[in-house]
């Protein structure tokens, strides 16, 4: 298997600078191979400069959002090109939160993710359904639907620069997490989506992750999918369990490749 792991934290709207700052030292001086996992944390936007300062080689820093726009007024807004000229490499667009809260579109994610890959940033490209579709039987139907608004817009060379984030929406911060079955097979459908809209080299190249209530005893199950490539992690993230997870899922990820 060619994909490499990859384990986000997202620390959402939570902690202070002196906090933040001691988690991340934790992180520093935790024993993880940061070789064969890209690892990427993703405080508030005004913690990014200095947590990025402070972590170590091989601890990636991303921004939770960012406007679609170069520059202009727009109050409030973090533009691409600004999170670009602070060095940073990685955006998630598409949180459920960003999706319900703040109400972004399909077509209003996937510009905003067309302008991150033109202005040379990499996404972690976040999709997933509500309880209601879930038990609806329309997953397919709307995860397709987030996917398809970002095939319309990118070409099949883009594709490298994206980490599909799957994270179901009834299992973010609720503690019900995803059986690894139930994601796998969501998972699954996603990658043969790709087979099917862009290439099967786009489906094969492209990470999925899982998200949704991940912790440090659930990561090695859930990364011991076939088709489950890292998780999203928001709660464990803000704890030094958080290193469990790496951890856990490079365990997976080492097995996986001798299959
Ligand atoms: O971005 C992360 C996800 O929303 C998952 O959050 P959680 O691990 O707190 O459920």
């Amino acid at each position: 298997m060619t994909r490499k792991l990859f384990v986000g934290g997202n620390f959402k709207m939570n902690g202070d600078l002196e906090s933040l700052t001691k988690l991340v030292q934790q992180f520093n001086e935790a024993d993880v191979d940061v070789e064969s996992a890209e690892v990427v944390i993703a405080p508030p936007a005004l913690y990014i400069l200095p947590l990025k300062e402070h972590a170590r080689a091989g601890i990636q820093v991303a921004a939770q959002n960012a406007h679609q726009l170069p520059a202009g007024a727009y109050t409030g807004e973090i533009s691409l090109q600004q999170l670009k000229d602070i060095g940073l490499k990685w955006v998630i667009l598409g949180h459920s939160e960003r999706r319900t809260i703040f109400h972004e579109s399909d077509e209003l994610i996937a510009e905003k993710t067309a302008a991150a890959l033109k202005a040379g940033i990499q996404v972690i490209f976040c999709i997933g359904e509500t309880l209601e579709e879930r038990e609806g039987d329309k997953t397919e139907e709307v995860v397709t639907r987030q996917t398809e608004a970002l095939a319309k817009v990118i070409s099949e060379d883009d594709w490298k620069h994206i980490v599909v984030a799957y994270e179901p929406v009834w299992a973010i911060g609720t503690g019900k997490v995803a059986t690894p079955e139930v994601a796998q097979d969501t998972h699954k459908m996603i990658r043969s989506f790709l087979a099917k809209r862009i290439s099967q080299k786009v489906a094969d190249e492209t990470r999925i992750i899982y998200g949704g209530s991940v912790a440090g005893k659930n990561a090695k199950e859930l990364c011991n999918q076939p088709d489950i490539d890292g998780a999203l992690v928001g709660g464990a993230s803000l704890k030094p369990e958080f290193v469990d997870i790496i951890r856990a899922a490079e365990e997976s990820f080492k097995a996986k490749s001798k299959l």
